[in-house]
């Protein structure tokens, strides 16, 4: 079947920071590609202070996951609205039990894992700055926002995440190592896994690009070539 005909089922891993939403970011400029971040979709509803956001703030706090049956119960419900689009998961699967619930429910064709050094991810979280009803993403380095302080598109304020303090992201980075690391050898026996290693998201850009350009109809040829 054509890659024009197939709607793609695709994962995006990769430690916090790493640059999952950066890239995601980019994929949604060129790519006719829906995304979807389970970190964005968990702190809308802790802005909303609904039962789940109540729930997630105590184990977010701590660089803990949410519990499984929660997070996938939430990730599949969401998934049943993206029925016409291909889309892209950002941040879901997390453990195992996650990718087997999400297999069941559909196949999954491209898993890409950023691969960057937990010292390089210290150094980007203590500048990241985000938009919060947005999900949108800035570093005081890489993509300042055009007014210290504040969203380009709306104005409104930007925060700090709380889960960024060092910390936290000691225990969110050992989460990783512990609970995710397997899941992206689930993957690569499946065969379905890509890896992109590197320091900077615009030299890993290109190779993700040139992965999904193989699989995705493209929104608009030029305005994928730039970020
Ligand atoms: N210095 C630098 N910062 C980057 C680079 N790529 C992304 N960032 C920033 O690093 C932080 C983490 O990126 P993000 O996309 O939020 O990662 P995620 O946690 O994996 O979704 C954000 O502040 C980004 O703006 C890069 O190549 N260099
Ligand atoms: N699939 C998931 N399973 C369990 N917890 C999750 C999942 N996705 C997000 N979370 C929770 O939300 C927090 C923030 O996730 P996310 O925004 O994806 O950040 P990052 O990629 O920077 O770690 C995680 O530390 C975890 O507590």
């Amino acid at each position: 079947m054509g890659a024009s005909v197939r709607l793609l089922r695709a994962v995006l891993m990769g430690p916090p920071g790493s640059g999952k939403r950066t890239v995601a970011l980019r994929i949604t400029k060129g790519f006719q590609l829906k995304t979807f971040s389970s970190g964005d979709l968990l702190r809308d509803n802790l802005l909303r202070d609904t039962e789940i956001g109540v729930l997630a703030k105590v184990f977010m706090d701590q660089g803990k996951l949410i519990p499984d049956d929660i997070m996938t119960r939430l990730t599949l419900h969401q998934l049943k609205t993206f029925t016409q689009e291909s889309w892209l998961l950002c941040g879901f699967p997390r453990t195992l039990p996650q990718a087997e619930a999400l297999e069941r429910a559909y196949q999954i064709h491209l898993v890409m894992s950023l691969n960057v050094p937990s010292e390089v991810i210290k150094q980007r979280l203590s500048a990241r700055w985000i938009h919060p009803s947005s999900g949108r993403v800035y570093n005081l380095e890489f993509n300042p926002p055009k007014a210290i302080g504040l969203d380009d598109l709306t104005g409104e304020p930007l925060v700090q995440r709380e889960d960024d303090r060092p910390e936290t992201l000691n225990q969110r980075l050992k989460a990783y190592e512990d609970q995710t690391k397997p899941v992206l050898e689930y993957y690569r026996e499946k065969g379905v896994l890509e890896t992109f290693s590197g320091t900077k998201t615009d030299q890993i850009w290109p190779c993700v690009r040139a992965v999904l350009q193989t699989k995705v109809p493209q929104i608009d040829p030029k305005a994928s070539v730039t970020p």
